[in-house]
């Protein structure tokens, strides 16, 4: 459990995080619209940069003043944008990792980097170049160079971001197999990475928390608010102008509109809320 409490960041007299406090444990998830503090909170999590003031503890243990900067093992983090050079092979990545962590024994080198490739599913894939890899192929390069340190708490920006839906499945479920044995913390701005997969969840809008909870406490806040229309296509732009449209199915009867609404729809089907819903009820400060 991390126990992070009145932290403040100041950035040239900008307010970057205001008196954030959260209890950080299994799966959580860090959501918030684009320059909520995410990033910055996470950087100041894992030691990159400083705090103005605030405290953080680790299992009861004070980590306030970032002690654990030098200890692999304990905080390992990826950053949004994580890329090494280009013409050199996966394995040529980790084995030099490895070798900066201090691992001299080739053969132990050699054992670790076939666990933590295959953890991250990279298997067969050992010979090809960085500059040869998906977006997804890379971050996971990034996750299995993290894991050579085997650290309990594992802290991810925006780690689906750029992937086609096929990779977002595949990191889905890597990082839920993660989640078994750690903490993870996994920013987004788009809600459904997280949804089926975080255990935990807290919201930032600029530099504030909005709401720290379970997915269900989440989607509780948009109770009432959800309803769904039944529309001909003609009439999809009408009803975009004027409602807040969350979701647009095709169905055979036509297409299923899924609005967010503060006044009562009379029209409208109510339905129970989704997790995108109870985020949007909070953003927007309803209750
Ligand atoms: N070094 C910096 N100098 C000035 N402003 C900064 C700096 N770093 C961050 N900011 C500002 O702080 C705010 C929060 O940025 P941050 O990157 O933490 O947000 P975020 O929630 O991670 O956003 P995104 O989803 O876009 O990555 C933004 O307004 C950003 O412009």
């Amino acid at each position: 459990m991390i126990k992070v409490s009145g932290i403040n960041k100041k950035i040239k007299k900008h307010e970057i995080l205001s008196n954030i406090t959260l209890n950080i444990e299994g799966i959580y998830g860090l959501v918030g619209p684009n320059g909520a503090g995410k990033t910055t909170l996470m950087k100041i999590l894992s030691s990159l940069i400083s705090m103005n003031s605030g405290r953080i503890e680790i299992n009861g243990e004070d980590y306030t003043k970032g002690k654990y900067v030098k200890q692999n093992t304990l905080i390992g983090y990826l950053p949004q944008d994580f890329m090494v050079y280009p013409n050199i092979t996966i394995e040529e990545v980790l084995d030099h990792i490895a070798m900066l962590q201090g691992m001299m024994d080739k053969h132990k080198r050699k054992t670790i980097i076939n666990q933590v490739i295959k953890k991250v599913n990279l298997q067969g894939h050992e010979n090809k170049k960085m500059i040869e890899l998906s977006g997804g192929m890379r971050k996971r390069v990034g996750i299995a160079q993290l894991l050579m340190g085997n650290p309990s708490i594992l802290i991810f920006d925006e780690p689906t971001a750029g992937l086609d839906i096929e990779e977002r499945i595949r990191f889905r479920n890597l990082l839920r197999n993660l989640g078994s044995e750690r903490t993870v913390i996994i920013s987004s701005h788009i809600v459904e990475d997280i949804e089926f997969l975080c255990t935990k969840i807290g919201v930032l809008k600029n530099g504030k928390v909005l709401f720290e909870g379970t997915p269900s406490a989440m989607k509780a806040y948009a109770e009432g608010y959800v309803y769904e229309y039944n529309v001909s296509p003609e009439n999809l732009d009408l009803i975009m102008m004027e409602k807040e449209v969350v979701q647009i199915t095709e169905e055979e009867t036509g297409l299923n509109i899924r609005i967010f609404s503060l006044e009562k729809e009379v029209d409208a089907m109510p339905v129970a809320p989704r997790l995108v819903d109870g985020y949007l009820a909070i953003v927007k400060g309803v209750k």
